[in-house]
């Protein structure tokens, strides 16, 4: 036994955290794509095709700054298109090429006490290990890399320590020790990562790193699947340390760190028949890639924050992915395997997508194509049945088209209130003109404010849903009233400005309801405002216990607005609860334009609605019933909504859910290509657990209240 089968054990300690603090110090991830070759036996299975599903424009091969990938299915002619920072084709088998022009020039910097990481990413058997080893014959980026380093050590009287960890089932394990011991990521106070007990083996030659790292590679996880005989079940990382005496004379040395991981590969579960541990494995492999994938968008985009924290990858990585420190990520792909390399691609260049080519044929069929989603609410509300509530939802202009928050007194302010209905025309023909008329006057995505990434239409379904379970129509047919009778709050929906919310003159307003009564100043307080509104209301709405009516708005009869109304009303009416009221809209003083709201809950009038509510509700029993099968309703409802979603939304549609990402999301297309979603378990065939389902839909149900 060399003194090199027994390892110096020794903590490693990270020398520097990333700084966050000023984005543009960060250095972004740089991603080139390598494609293998066929191996003999796929081209015999394609009878000889062997045409890869990627190639890059001929004109920017040679590119040193972008290149566009092209990825093309030979069956379907599905397209995609990526920037990505460079391309390794079939031709390019010998890794020397990619070893020149990626990796060599990070190594300088370890020498002055930089931190680098290159990775190898892609599906199982697209040649990530091959890329990182290579063979006796064809040396990979991990021996390539060793040996530029050693012949520096001995230039600058550097000293070079290895160390060998996988990353298995989100557990470290060191690789040196003859038995793979677990290893504990600790952070200290200063934020620092320290891997305790990680053995650190120096390096003296090429002969005692081959010893050293093939003892480690034998100990690595791998495991025969269906897709690759031997599959690596884990993250290998293998972190050269390099130790330089600085030239200051200090006596202390400058470290610096290169880690060179072989990713496990993410995996289609439907590819791998994985069952069991693999199956596992395989949920773990890919949620941990997910996040890696995270963290490279956040620094890609000059995020503020760095999801480091969700895996245990990303928190070892800390310091050498963003701040000062370099990376390469390598992203392999399978040539005859189209689907599986858009995953790899897209997540790879999450940031950098740039088209999505659908050619005509396929546009028929494909469920990929975007699908206004207020156009699609308008189908489910017609699918079921209530074409008429499309219509509402038209004649209504968008509920979410919400005027400034405002207490009694600046509702009744005129101009304020003619200033709104200037700029949000109602609409009474359709949902699709609606749609665009909406969609051209408020920004989506600023609906929601501070650009929620929550989808508002589910949030949109569902308040329409509400408003027509509890919901009044006013005589007048302006608006929908709605108040909650504990409360002090009254709520109006209007034809032509939306959503108003109205408290009584000195009565507080309730905490839930976090109501400004500032002016309409500026876009940004209004749409930070709608926020508050909608969802304030939403949770009113569902902690009512009784519903009562109030007053429809004192209206001046000649007012433009009442013009509006006016024409509105008819066809209002015919969608509408029918009740009576005694409120003539021609007779109405021009003293309080805008909805004088009067709420009584002493005396409430018991609209048909909520008559039929009430009936329903002595059915249940107690009011905590009530208040139980009101939630439960909701619950069952609201889940059959996001599978609905899930089934109908197009990619980006998906990705505006809470917890679906672009990899997630085209899982989600996939799977639903061949067996549409039925019940939210159907999402454990993408390969998470039913914790992560749940934890899934629930971030985006608790999304509604955020
Ligand atoms: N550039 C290449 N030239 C020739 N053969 C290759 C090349 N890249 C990969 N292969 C072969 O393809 C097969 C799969 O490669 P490899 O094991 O490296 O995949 P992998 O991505 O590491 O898979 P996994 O994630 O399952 O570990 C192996 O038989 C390997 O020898």
């Amino acid at each position: 036994m060399t003194s090199l089968d027994k390892p110096k054990t020794s903590t490693m300690s990270t020398p520097a955290k990333p700084s966050q603090s000023n984005s543009n110090s960060i250095s972004k991830v740089r991603v080139v794509v390598r494609i293998r070759p066929f191996l003999p036996h796929e081209i015999a299975a394609r009878n000889g095709n062997s045409t890869p599903c990627v190639s890059v424009l001929d004109s920017e091969l040679e590119s040193d700054h972008e290149v566009t990938v092209h990825l093309k299915d030979q069956e379907t002619s599905r397209n995609e298109c990526y920037k990505l920072d460079s391309f390794f084709g079939q031709d390019d088998n010998n890794v020397s090429k990619i070893f020149y022009r990626e990796v060599s020039h990070l190594i300088p910097g370890m020498f002055r006490g930089c931190n680098a990481t290159v990775f190898a990413y892609g599906a199982t058997g697209s040649g990530k290990t091959y890329t990182m080893q290579g063979t006796d014959e064809i040396p990979g980026l991990i021996p390539l890399a060793m040996s530029t380093i050693l012949s520096l050590c001995q230039s600058t009287r550097s000293t070079a320590e290895i160390s060998y960890y996988e990353v298995y089932m989100d557990r470290c394990y060191d690789l040196m020790e003859v038995k793979a011991q677990e290893i504990a990521v600790l952070e200290d106070k200063d934020g620092q990562i320290h891997l305790k007990g990680l053995s650190r083996v120096p390096v003296n030659s090429m002969s005692e790193f081959r010893e050293v790292f093939s003892c480690g590679k034998q100990r690595r996880k791998v495991a025969h699947t269906c897709l690759n005989d031997v599959s690596s079940r884990s993250h290998g990382v293998l972190s050269i340390t390099v130790s330089t005496p600085s030239d200051d004379g200090s006596g202390v040395d400058v470290a610096g760190k290169l880690n060179l991981i072989d990713l496990a590969g993410n995996e289609d579960n439907r590819r791998t028949c994985n069952e069991g541990i693999r199956l596992q494995e395989s949920a773990k492999i890919n949620q941990s890639l997910f996040a890696l994938s995270n963290v490279i968008y956040a620094l890609n985009n000059n995020k503020t924050r760095v999801p480091y924290r969700e895996s245990k990858l990303t928190r070892i990585l800390q310091d050498s992915l963003g701040g000062t420190s370099r990376a390469l990520m390598v992203a392999c792909l399978n040539p005859g395997e189209y689907q599986e390399s858009v995953h790899t691609v897209s997540l790879a260049a999450r940031s950098r997508h740039i088209s999505n080519f659908v050619s005509s044929a396929q546009k028929n069929d494909t469920p990929k194509l975007k699908v206004d989603m207020e156009a699609k609410l308008c189908a489910w509300l017609e699918s079921k049945g209530k074409t008429k509530s499309a219509q509402k939802m038209g004649a209504f202009g968008s509920p979410f088209v919400i005027k400034t928050p405002s207490s009694m007194h600046s509702a009744k302010k005129p101009s304020a209130y003619n200033n709104s209905s200037a700029k949000q025309k109602p609409n009474t023909n359709h949902c699709a003109s609606n749609v665009k008329e909406r969609g051209s006057a408020v920004p989506r995505k600023k609906l929601f404010g501070n650009g929620d990434p929550v989808y508002p239409n589910v949030k949109e379904a569902m308040y329409l849903r509400k408003v027509e379970e509890h919901a009044v129509i006013s005589e007048d047919g302006s608006s929908i009233n709605v108040s909650v009778a504990q409360s002090n709050v009254a709520f109006q929906l209007h034809t032509s400005t939306g959503l108003e919310v109205h408290t009584e003159d000195n009565a507080e307003t309730p905490q839930s309801l976090e109501v400004t009564t500032e002016e309409n100043t500026g876009e940004e307080t209004k749409v930070s405002a709608e926020k508050t509104l909608f969802e304030s209301t939403f949770i009113l709405l569902d902690k009512a216990e009784k519903m009562i009516t109030i007053n429809a708005a004192d209206f001046d009869g000649s007012s433009p607005i009442c013009e509006k109304i006016k024409a509105l009303q008819s066809s209002l009416r015919k969608v509408l609860s029918p009740i009576k009221s005694k409120i003539n809209i021609e007779n109405m003083s021009s003293r309080d334009q805008v909805c004088a709201v009067l709420l009584d809950p002493k005396t409430p009038k018991t609209p048909f609605l909520l008559s039929c509510a009430s009936e329903k509700s002595q059915k249940i029993g107690t009011p905590l019933d009530k208040f139980n099968a009101l939630g439960s309703n909701l619950k069952c409802s609201l889940i059959q909504e996001y599978i609905d979603f899930l089934n109908s939304a197009s990619r980006e549609e998906l990705m505006e859910l809470k917890g679906i990402g672009e990899r997630m999301a085209e899982y989600i297309l996939e799977l639903r290509e061949t067996s549409p979603l039925k019940s939210l378990s159907d999402l454990e065939k993408i390969g998470l657990s039913s914790k992560q389902v749940h934890n899934m839909f629930n971030r985006t149900a608790r999304g509604l209240f955020d």
